[in-house]
């Protein structure tokens, strides 16, 4: 049996109104739409007022020494330094730690401890850092004002390189400063 046999079109008879439209497509409630890169400062502690389900990011040296400033505070917190060597990142990379179901990012601006990075390598480094973000489906990230201190780079510098880096992902970036 053709389907014209099993299911014969029934012609609308003449004078008969146009079937109803078609019900409005519901309105996409904002909660499903794909959230925006934000970048906010917020005067705090990284360690004690960043959301604990916050994945955390700072600088550091390919060497991964950590030997001062907020690296060290990272190393003597989360450890793992064994762990992150055997990652055996390089610069422009970045290696990672899990602590309490959250990702802790090892950024590796520069090669040695004694060096600063470039801009090109911290440029390069965030850009390395937002393709982790979204490989491990990082939507909160909490930063230090990453690369101002110790690596001596501006912070309008360092914001535009995270703008820049992040411009059209869904990562919601907080920087911390004290
Ligand atoms: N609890 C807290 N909450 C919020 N903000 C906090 C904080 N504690 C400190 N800060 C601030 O966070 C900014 C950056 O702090 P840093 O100067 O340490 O980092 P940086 O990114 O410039 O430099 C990294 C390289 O320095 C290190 O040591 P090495 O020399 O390499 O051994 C690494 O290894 C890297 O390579 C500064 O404003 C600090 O006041």
């Amino acid at each position: 049996m053709s389907n014209q046999e099993a299911y014969p079109s029934t012609p609308s008879p003449q004078g008969t109104p146009d079937p109803p439209a078609p019900p409005p497509t519901p309105a996409t409630p904002s909660s499903a739409l794909p959230e925006k890169f934000t970048l906010i400062e917020r005067k705090g502690d990284l360690f004690v007022d960043a959301p604990s389900t916050d994945a955390l990011a700072h600088c550091v040296s390919q060497d991964l020494r950590m030997g001062k400033g907020i690296a060290d505070i990272f190393k003597k917190k989360f450890n793992g330094v064994e762990e992150l060597k055997a990652q055996k990142r390089v610069v422009g990379q970045v290696a990672y730690l899990q602590r309490d179901d959250r990702y802790i990012f090892y950024v590796i601006t520069k090669s040695d401890v004694y060096d600063k990075p470039t801009q090109k390598d911290f440029e390069t480094s965030l850009i390395e850092l937002r393709r982790m973000c979204e490989k491990f489906g990082v939507n909160g990230l909490s930063i230090p004002r990453i690369g101002t201190g110790l690596d001596g780079l501006s912070l309008d510098f360092v914001k535009d390189s995270i703008n820049k880096a992040f411009e059209g992902s869904s990562v919601k970036v907080t920087m911390f400063y004290l």
